[in-house]
């Protein structure tokens, strides 16, 4: 039985962490059917305790996705997609797939490999905190933001809008990016500043004890990230390593430029203006530039390409 509305379809999420369980809640407060499945049954106790429907039977979860007609979305960690794809193609293999995985373009592979006829969307909400695991659920996590959503030539225009509507359930907006621009520009925005938050706490810790207890605003904000997990820090990096190898490499030649700089001339000039100039670029985009996509009807000739293009000059997409 499905529902024929792409707003009320149901949902099943596979993999309740952070985003998956905050996904979990936040379909359950819009009045979504959703329900869900961990192999940890104390996640599962966990969230069924606040009042969720959830499995720790994987087999019995994608049967009624099936049966249902619901939209999977894999929210394991990348490194579990090989374990769980193979049950998805026996028990669902004709239901709707998206996911919530920081790279595009290996998942894609991946599913292409382990699913050759998957119907696929590839997502990717960028929200996140430090925090992991279903304690560290909440329902507004999606508040406000940017969820990117693979708009490829041969994307389907229903199944887009239908991982569309759940995104913007979720209180988000939608950016639609092709696979490799979209894993190109996380590089840059999110993987990068991963690494370079780890090399600022190790090169802080390493100081001295005064140094940590001394660090305020910019060692705080700075290494913010590097809290989270390491094994979740690392199948995020390791799984676009091509793009954020050069993203790594301008940031180590423009360091290297500024320390030779500073030993030369005794300034930090270039770079510092530089990155302040590049900081109100971001700012003016984050605070309010961006512009709704407009002319587009969704499934009309050439509605991917034309998405991609509006996208790419700070529109998103609001249904
Ligand atoms: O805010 C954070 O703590 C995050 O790390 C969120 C963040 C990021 O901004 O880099 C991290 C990974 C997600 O894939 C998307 C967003």
């Amino acid at each position: 039985m499905s529902s024929d509305d792409p707003t009320r379809t149901a949902v099943c999420i596979l993999g309740l962490g952070l985003i998956g369980g905050s996904l979990l809640r936040a379909m359950s407060v819009n009045g979504r059917n959703a329900f869900g499945y961990n192999r940890s049954a104390t996640t599962v106790d966990a969230a069924i305790a606040s009042g969720h429907d959830a499995s720790t039977d994987l087999e019995a979860t994608l049967r009624r996705a099936a049966e249902l007609d619901a939209v999977i979305v894999l929210a394991t960690p990348v490194t579990a997609l090989r374990a769980v794809l193979p049950a998805v193609v026996e028990y669902a293999p004709n239901n709707l797939l998206t996911d919530v995985v920081s790279v595009k373009e290996s998942v894609a592979r991946l599913i292409a490999e382990l699913h050759p006829e998957a119907r696929y969307v590839g997502g990717h909400p960028m929200a996140g905190t430090s925090e992991s695991g279903w304690e560290a659920t909440v329902s507004t996590l999606f508040d406000g933001a940017m969820w990117m959503l693979t708009t490829e030539d041969d994307t389907n225009a229903a199944d887009w809008l239908t991982v569309a509507a759940i995104a913007l359930d979720a209180g988000s907006q939608v950016v639609p990016a092709a696979a490799d621009s979209h894993d190109r520009a996380v590089a840059a925005i999110s993987h990068l500043p991963h690494l370079t938050a780890n090399a600022t706490a190790v090169v802080g810790a390493g100081e001295s004890e005064l140094a940590l207890s001394l660090a305020a605003g910019s060692f705080r904000d700075g290494t913010r990230v590097a809290g989270t997990a390491p094994a979740l820090q690392r199948a995020m990096l390791e799984a676009n390593s091509t793009a954020l190898l050069n993203a790594l490499s301008e940031t180590i030649d423009r360091l290297t430029q500024a320390r030779d700089e500073l030993r030369e001339r005794g300034t930090v000039e270039v770079l510092v203006d530089d990155g302040h100039r590049a900081r109100q670029a971001y700012e003016h985009i984050a605070t309010g530039a961006r512009q709704p996509i407009s002319g587009v009807t969704v499934g009309a000739p050439g509605w991917a390409q034309e998405m991609r293009r509006q996208a790419h000059r700070a529109k998103v997409w609001r249904g």
